[in-house]
């Protein structure tokens, strides 16, 4: 059973053709990498997986579920969720706000009374601060709950994305360029956190640019070039591939 799949979508953007009969497959647990040049269409493609606008045509799949009409919303519900590009943290509330105020379903609306009247904390509110307390240390982030998000590092914000995402329980995560802005010390560190939650059950789809990170994690890679999957397999032998250098500028990845 796959996590994700998607065949033959298509978006057009004003006449332009930014998705040509896309296709991934992301099966249960793996660790999925999305490459290509820029300007190829992984950050669109992976906005359409995600729900956060609608295919032109094509079907996409989650757990055997057609999502394809599903809100982004509905789908982050079912356990399919992204994370973004730049990070999309409430910069005024804490690291731990951030966390708590992330969960799905009707605890989340309670938790931003929560915030605003501190003294009345429910029992639901204390056991989600209790979970947003044991991902924060998974993440190396509990120095730092207290903080307001706006003042950690460009790796912190994206840990704490991640964190906020993982708050939601999902069985898959579509990360966009979550080493992008990180410096060389917490890639490492991310890279750590995602193959251990792989261990623990989750699948992951990322676009990334940085090919020691894509090498050290994933267990397949699809390049995509001008709208369309140019090919897919392990790293080892995308990296190798003649077409894939010649789909990158300078024929170098
Ligand atoms: N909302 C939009 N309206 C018009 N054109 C768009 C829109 N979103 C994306 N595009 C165009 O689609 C093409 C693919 O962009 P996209 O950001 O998906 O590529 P990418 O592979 O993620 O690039 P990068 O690696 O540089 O992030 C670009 O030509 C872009 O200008």
């Amino acid at each position: 059973m796959s996590a994700l799949n998607a065949m033959g979508i298509k978006k057009s953007f004003g006449g332009q053709r930014v998705l040509d009969d896309a296709w991934i497959d992301v099966p249960e647990q793996w660790i999925v990498g999305l490459i290509g040049p820029n300007g190829a269409g992984k950050s669109t493609f992976l906005t359409v997986l995600s729900k956060f606008i609608e295919p032109d045509a094509g079907v996409i799949t989650s757990r055997n579920m057609d999502v394809t009409t599903r809100s982004p919303h509905a789908l982050s519900r079912a356990g399919v969720v992204r994370t973004f590009q730049v990070p999309h943290e409430f910069s005024e509330l804490s690291v731990m706000q951030n966390m708590m105020v992330a969960v799905k379903n009707q605890a989340g609306e309670s938790i931003w009374q929560a915030l605003l009247l501190p003294h009345r904390v429910s029992a639901e509110e204390k056991v989600i601060r209790a979970r947003a307390g044991e991902w924060l240390e998974f993440l190396g982030l509990d120095h730092v709950a207290a903080n307001a998000a706006r003042n950690l590092s460009g790796g912190q914000k994206k840990l704490l994305e991640l964190g906020r995402a993982l708050m939601t329980d999902p069985y898959l995560l579509l990360l966009d360029e979550p080493f992008a802005g990180v410096a060389p010390g917490l890639v490492d560190t991310i890279i750590e956190k995602i193959l251990e939650l792989q261990k623990r059950g989750l699948g992951f789809l990322i676009v990334e640019h940085n090919m020691d990170a894509v090498n050290a994690l994933c267990n397949t890679v699809f390049v995509m070039e001008r709208g369309r999957i140019l090919t897919d397999g392990a790293p080892q032998k995308i990296v190798n591939d003649p077409r894939v250098l010649e789909a990158y500028l300078g024929g170098k990845l």
